[in-house]
């Protein structure tokens, strides 16, 4: 007997919430900021240094003083250049420029640059022509004007991509502390399962529900770490979920939940205090769950489109909130022809959207996973739904 004997998706959503919300409260750890794009900063992080880190040019030009050049055209001596690199240029003669490079220490006593643009030379040697005048503080790009010592670089929860990394590397910081990843482990059942690339013998299939949940928990963010593929076999699955339950804050498995006779899976969760039943949807009907050593186990109907769309709807939004990563793109589109649906379930259907309309791409079976593949969305039919027509609009999920 089921334990749940129908609940909507979101009835399930919230169940699976619940289950995994202490799991996914993941503590902090500190890495290498060259390793952390894609992690999820654990605390703000302050600038130990002003940005820029010194009074420099931003131009190629030359190193003036403002009040001295404001009656441009005027010709001045050189007194020396300063290109990017570690110097001190010491102070700025009066009466004098200096040759300077983008990114030069601009020298004391200067207060803008004229871009090299804007002169041509004195005519005497080690003379220069100041074409037009510059206001104080032109082209000049003031120590601390990015970001101050002590002020907030990267506040805390922020997703790190390429730009935070560079403002950390630029103020000279080598760690961040950053959320745990969330650990899963994925273990799929079924006395019919082989490893793609071996030979199968009539009746075995290959193993397509490891390889896209592993896939579909790394790009949700989550660690994989277990992948366990057993036969319907009590105590080989016992020792898969010792396993998995030992290394990872929550577990993943496929097939052996419905009706049937080898179903491992509900055999072994069900005197553990597990709940499986029905949730009104199509693919995904058979769901079930469980908590085992304190670990939350979430169990997908082994049919591969079921496998994969049942993540996608209870698993991949948790953890995807748990890495940062943004929600799901979901947009309101019309539909391009008529379909029918079943009353009672809300469908997930395998679709292409190309930004205006929605169509089906391949038939609603939970078994067509080269039609899932062929899909760029989901086309989701609402559960009163018994035939919808062309130019309703239909939410639908990018896939
Ligand atoms: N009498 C009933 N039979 C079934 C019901 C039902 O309500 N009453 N529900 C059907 C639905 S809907 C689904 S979905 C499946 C779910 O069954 P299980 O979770 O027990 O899954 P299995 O029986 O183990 O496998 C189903 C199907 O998927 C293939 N499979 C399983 N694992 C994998 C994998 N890792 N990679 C690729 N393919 C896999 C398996 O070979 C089967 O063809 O139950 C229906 N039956
Ligand atoms: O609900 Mo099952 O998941 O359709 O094939």
């Amino acid at each position: 007997m089921p334990t749940f004997a129908r609940r909507s998706v979101e009835e399930h959503a919230d169940h699976i919430a619940g289950l995994l919300a202490r799991a996914l409260e993941t503590e902090t750890e500190t890495i290498p900021v060259d390793d952390a794009a894609g992690r999820v900063t654990a605390s703000p992080v302050g600038s130990p240094v002003d940005l820029p880190l010194f009074r420099n040019s931003q131009m190629d030009g030359f190193a003036v003083r403002a009040a001295e050049v404001a009656d441009a055209p005027v010709i001045l001596p050189i007194a020396g250049e300063i290109a990017a690199r570690a110097l001190d240029p010491g102070a700025l003669r009066p009466g004098t420029v200096v040759r300077i490079m983008t990114g030069g220490v601009v020298p004391e006593g200067a207060d803008a640059v004229v871009p090299v643009e804007d002169t041509s030379p004195g005519g005497e040697p080690d003379t220069v022509l100041i074409g037009r005048s510059r206001g104080v503080g032109e082209y000049v790009r003031d120590r601390g004007s990015d970001i101050r010592t002590g002020d907030v670089l990267i506040p805390a929860g922020v997703l790190l991509a390429s730009r935070h990394l560079a403002a950390l590397a630029a103020a000279g910081i080598t760690t961040v502390s950053v959320r745990r990843r969330v650990r899963v482990a994925v273990v799929t059942t079924g006395a019919e399962l082989v490893a793609p690339g071996t030979d199968p013998v009539r009746g075995q299939v290959f193993d397509s529900n490891g390889t896209a949940l592993a896939a579909a928990v790394s790009a949700a963010g989550a660690d994989v770490v277990v992948r366990e593929r057993v036969a319907d076999d009590h105590e080989a699955f016992r020792r898969a979920l010792a396993t998995a339950t030992a290394a990872a804050d929550l577990v993943l498995t496929s097939g052996g939940i419905s009706m049937g006779d080898y179903e491992v899976v509900r055999e072994t969760l069900e005197p553990l205090g597990g709940e499986v039943g029905s949730v009104a949807m199509q693919p995904g009907g058979p769901q079930a769950t469980a908590a085992v050593d304190g670990v939350p186990v979430v169990c997908f109907p082994g049919n591969p489109v079921s496998t994969q769309l049942s993540f996608e709807v209870f698993v991949a939004p948790l953890l995807r909130r748990a890495a940062g990563l943004p929600a799901r793109r979901v947009s309101a589109r019309a539909l391009e022809g008529d379909l029918r649906s079943v009353p009672g379930k809300r469908q997930f259907l395998r679709a292409h959207d190309d930004g205006a309309v929605v169509r089906p791409v391949s038939g609603p079976g939970s078994h067509l996973v080269a039609g899932l593949a062929a899909a760029d969305s989901l086309l989701i039919v609402p559960e009163d739904a018994v035939e919808l027509h062309a130019g309703d609009v239909v939410e639908v999920w990018a896939l």
